[in-house]
């Protein structure tokens, strides 16, 4: 891995608090520690209640840390709140499984986009109908997408929508928490073709949230085993699919084939070939 990763994890621990003698306190993250580095993709699976989307909800600030510390670009944000961590939003985006509950229903989508262009910059509103027009370029909706209202898209071209605000920055990491699980087959594909090639052009990285090994072996670099918590199994992601280590790993797999690992390695092959040309 080259340089400062782009984001580093260590001894992350997740406690909620309990709620009188009947609701203990409950330790859901414990000991976690990984890096994701520069334009990587780094998936996390596990069982349901493992803890997935509460190590991307402590990374985006929206859990309470209790222990441990997450670096950005190598610094520490694990604690920042309010406007300190708002101005990390350049930098640090998130795509959600239900784009619908995630963008505003009253916006048109020129609007949404607009939004993080705008942040923070004494730009004219009028200025950024190019920057628009090319976003929704980049992620395959026509450009008049930029008039229309949420509920006039079908679920895949509304997860693009997402996509296309969460780049608009050109964010150094994206947490995708299930991010095309609520689509169907091919949909689900032609999202994650999008997002390998925004993640080449742009070189964003990618903490991928998933219950789905046959999408992790299709997509990520690197696999990380969550069981209660705590990472069990950690490699890349052919291995920990095809050849699972941990027990535990082994049901996961067994309870969900993966297909054909040869397709996987052609794309990556095409991708660090995409990376190395600069492209
Ligand atoms: N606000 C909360 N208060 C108490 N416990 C919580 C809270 N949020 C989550 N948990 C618990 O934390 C554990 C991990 O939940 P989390 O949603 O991170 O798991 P997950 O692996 O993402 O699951 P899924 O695949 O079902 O989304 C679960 O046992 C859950 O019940």
């Amino acid at each position: 891995m080259m340089g400062t990763p782009v984001l580093q994890i260590d001894g992350l621990a997740v406690r909620y608090p309990g709620r009188g003698f009947r609701k203990p306190p409950t330790t859901v993250i414990e000991e976690v520690s990984f890096e994701v580095g520069r334009a990587e993709t780094v998936a996390l699976v596990g069982e349901s209640g493992s803890g997935k989307t509460t190590i991307g909800r402590a990374v985006l600030g929206l859990t309470p840390v209790s222990g441990g510390r997450v670096l950005l670009d190598g610094r520490d944000i694990t604690r920042l709140t309010g406007r300190a961590r708002r101005l990390l939003a350049p930098d640090l985006q998130a795509i959600f499984q239900n784009p619908y509950g995630s963008l505003n229903p009253a916006l048109p989508v020129g609007r949404t986009l607009a939004e993080p262009l705008l942040a923070g910059s004494s730009r004219p509103p009028g200025e950024v109908r190019q920057d628009i027009a090319e976003l929704l370029r980049r992620v395959g909706l026509p450009e008049d997408a930029a008039d229309r209202y949420p509920a006039q898209f079908s679920g895949g071209q509304r997860q693009r929508i997402a996509i296309a605000r969460a780049v608009a920055r050109k964010p150094k990491l994206i947490i995708c928490d299930e991010p095309t699980s609520a689509l169907d087959v091919t949909t689900q594909a032609a999202a994650l073709s999008l997002l390998s090639e925004l993640q080449s052009t742009l070189g964003c990285a990618y903490l991928f949230i998933t219950h789905d090994l046959a999408v992790v072996k299709e997509f990520a670099d690197r696999t990380l085993v969550l069981q209660n918590g705590r990472i069990v199994e950690e490699g890349d992601s052919v291995d920990v699919c095809d050849r699972p280590r941990h027990e535990y790993t082994r049901r996961l797999v067994a309870a969900a084939p993966v297909p054909d690992p040869d397709l996987q390695r052609q794309r990556r092959e095409q991708r660090s070939l995409q990376l190395s040309s600069g492209s």
